[in-house]
């Protein structure tokens, strides 16, 4: 399927536009197949979702690692990964269907610079640690917060793509997020000149080392609760 890309596709990725665009095919045809994105999207793919998602890496400092927590199909992940080689990206999806997608992706695409990571979030802490953490369209902030920032090295930032209610969900969140681990949190617009509108991002940076004792994956009992420490 050709699909025609906007002027500024090509300026904003440059010489890896070509990658850029399969990847939108395999959006516009496999990904619609198997249902990970819907027939409506195909005519808006470039300008609404991988423009919109490719404009993040402005937020994003050369060489770092970085965890995309639910990829879906790739976004904004795959397409930070094709336009930025520098990074080493890990994208969390815990759905069999969208992992083998995405895999097939970076095949495809020879990104040597993204693995695929089968699993929640919440519980890759200890596996997975990251300068940067990006989410689009997974869940509200505070929630997102809570999988994101035990993941992250200090002075790391959760990038949340999120629309025009970025301020006020921020403005709702802010008292859980510092509770959850300390931060600053603002809304940032990426995008300027790239896309119309330009993307919203809330940007929630750790300001220390570790994250507070959230339990981990291998201390949780089946029933979900942690396990404690024997007193001595
Ligand atoms: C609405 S889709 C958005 C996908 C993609 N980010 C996008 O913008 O098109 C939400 C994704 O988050 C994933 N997800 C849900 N809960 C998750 C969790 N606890 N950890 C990681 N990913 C999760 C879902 O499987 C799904 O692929």
């Amino acid at each position: 399927m050709e699909l025609s890309a906007p002027d500024g596709a090509r300026t904003l990725f440059g010489e890896r536009f070509a990658t850029a665009a399969r990847y939108t095919e395999l959006l516009a045809v496999a990904g619609v197949e198997r249902g990970l994105i819907g027939p409506r999207e195909v005519p808006r793919l470039w300008d609404r979702h991988v423009m919109n998602c490719a404009v993040v890496e402005e937020a994003i400092p050369a060489g770092v690692d970085v965890v995309d927590i639910g990829s879906g199909a790739g976004l904004p992940g795959v397409v930070l990964g094709i336009l930025r080689p520098d990074l080493s990206i890990t994208l969390v999806e815990p759905l069999l269907r969208r992992t083998v997608f995405l895999r097939e992706c970076v095949a495809e695409l020879g990104l040597d610079n993204v693995v695929v990571h089968r699993g929640r979030a919440e519980d890759a802490r200890g596996e997975i640690t990251a300068d940067i953490a990006t989410a689009r369209a997974v869940a509200p902030l505070t929630r997102l917060a809570g999988w994101a920032l035990p993941l992250l090295r200090k002075d790391g930032s959760l990038l949340a793509l999120k629309g025009e209610q970025a301020a006020a969900e921020l403005a709702a969140a802010r008292k859980d997020l510092s509770k959850q681990r300390p931060c600053v949190a603002e809304v940032i617009r990426v995008g300027h000149g790239k896309v119309d509108p330009a993307t919203t991002v809330v940007r929630v940076t750790v300001t220390t080392g570790s994250a507070q004792a959230a339990p981990t994956k291998s201390q949780r009992t089946p029933g979900g609760r942690a396990k404690r420490g024997r007193k001595r």
